[in-house]
């Protein structure tokens, strides 16, 4: 999880207050997520997602709060931000900036099918097109030039030949910075985490906090690294059936497919470096979560190695078929 602030039964009381949404019965704090600090709450109007924020000002929350209005009245299943009696989505609790969501049904998957995945990728298309239709702004915070930094902050972690992967991937990136790719607003974290599915069925999309605007392409390797991966492999069947899925909403142009092995490289570096960044930061909480950063070693030194999977090889359409 991550409860990095504590709260009190008194204090949740005294915030239920501003809002219509029952009596409090019991709370606990959620193990998942890594940024902020989440409960589950039971009032007697139901169950609700309290989140507080760690890192993100006002400022960024709001817009972000927007979107997910957005998204939701698109039909996608997000986070709903319940507003006070006075009809605000964000208050304070114990200096923090807090609000309460409503809590979706489902959960969230270890093991995902390639069925899974190709409901996946079809949300991952929408949220790419719905997304696109909304005004909001916000540099990617995790973008090569943060890794970069994330890297130069990491390094006393790093062994002579991790620093050499890094320095020659971080090269190896910057040659694709400038490129021709469809841009537009990503989730930039659609991990198996961030999703519940219920019967089969996407239930839930969470944590659209680290939203910004990107290369839509970087997005599905996000996806694919997370979803399609078992150790350190990518397997095949998964990852045709989340670009099927995806396609079926939104073909990729052709520059997208022979760019894709050089974005999951990407994408497992970004994760890699953050990975590790969280472990210099030490950030303690009562239930944190830590995340392993090798898997995203071994799976950037996989992609690095991987023949099949290098952009010269894969040739246009059909998509599954060149892999
Ligand atoms: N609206 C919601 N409905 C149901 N569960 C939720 C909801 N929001 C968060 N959660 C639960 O809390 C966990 C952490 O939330 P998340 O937004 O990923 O936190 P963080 O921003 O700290 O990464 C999720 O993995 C999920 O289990
Ligand atoms: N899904 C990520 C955790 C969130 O990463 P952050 O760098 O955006 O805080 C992971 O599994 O590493």
């Amino acid at each position: 999880m991550s409860v990095y602030t504590r709260i009190t039964t008194a204090q949740l009381q005294r915030f239920l207050q501003y809002y219509d949404l029952g009596a409090l019965i019991d709370f606990s704090g959620i193990e998942n997520g890594v940024e902020n600090t989440n409960y589950r709450l039971h009032t007697d109007r139901g169950q609700f997602i309290l989140t507080l924020f760690e890192e993100l000002a006002d400022t960024q929350i709001e817009p972000i709060f927007a979107l997910l209005s957005h998204l939701r009245r698109r039909g996608l299943s997000v986070p709903h931000p319940q507003a006070d009696r006075k009809g605000a989505p964000l208050l304070k609790l114990n200096d923090k900036s807090a609000a309460l969501f409503s809590c979706l049904p489902g959960q969230s998957l270890v093991k995902p099918t390639p069925n899974h995945c190709y409901e996946i990728g079809r949300q991952l298309a929408l949220l790419h097109i719905y997304a696109g239709q909304f005004e909001f702004r916000r540099r990617n915070p995790k973008n090569l030039s943060a890794c970069q930094t994330l890297f130069d902050d990491c390094k006393a972690l790093l062994s002579d030949q991790e620093i050499q992967t890094i320095v020659a991937e971080l090269a190896f990136q910057r040659g694709y910075e400038e490129v021709e790719l469809p841009n537009g607003v990503i989730h930039a974290d659609l991990f198996r985490d961030n999703v519940l599915f219920e019967h089969g069925r996407v239930s839930g999309i969470l944590d659209f906090y680290a939203c910004c605007n990107d290369f839509l392409l970087l997005d599905i390797a996000i996806a694919i690294n997370d979803w399609c991966r078992r150790q350190s492999v990518i397997n095949k069947q998964k990852m045709t059936g989340l670009l099927q899925g995806y396609q079926s909403i939104r073909p990729l142009e052709s520059l997208e497919r022979q760019l894709l092995p050089v974005f999951l490289r990407r994408a497992a570096l970004r994760f890699w470096l953050s990975r590790l960044k969280h472990r210099t930061d030490g950030k303690n909480g009562d239930l944190t979560q830590h995340k392993d950063p090798a898997e995203f070693r071994l799976l950037l030194e996989q992609h690095r190695s991987q023949p099949t999977l290098s952009a010269s090889s894969v040739s246009p359409m059909p998509w599954p078929a060149a892999l």
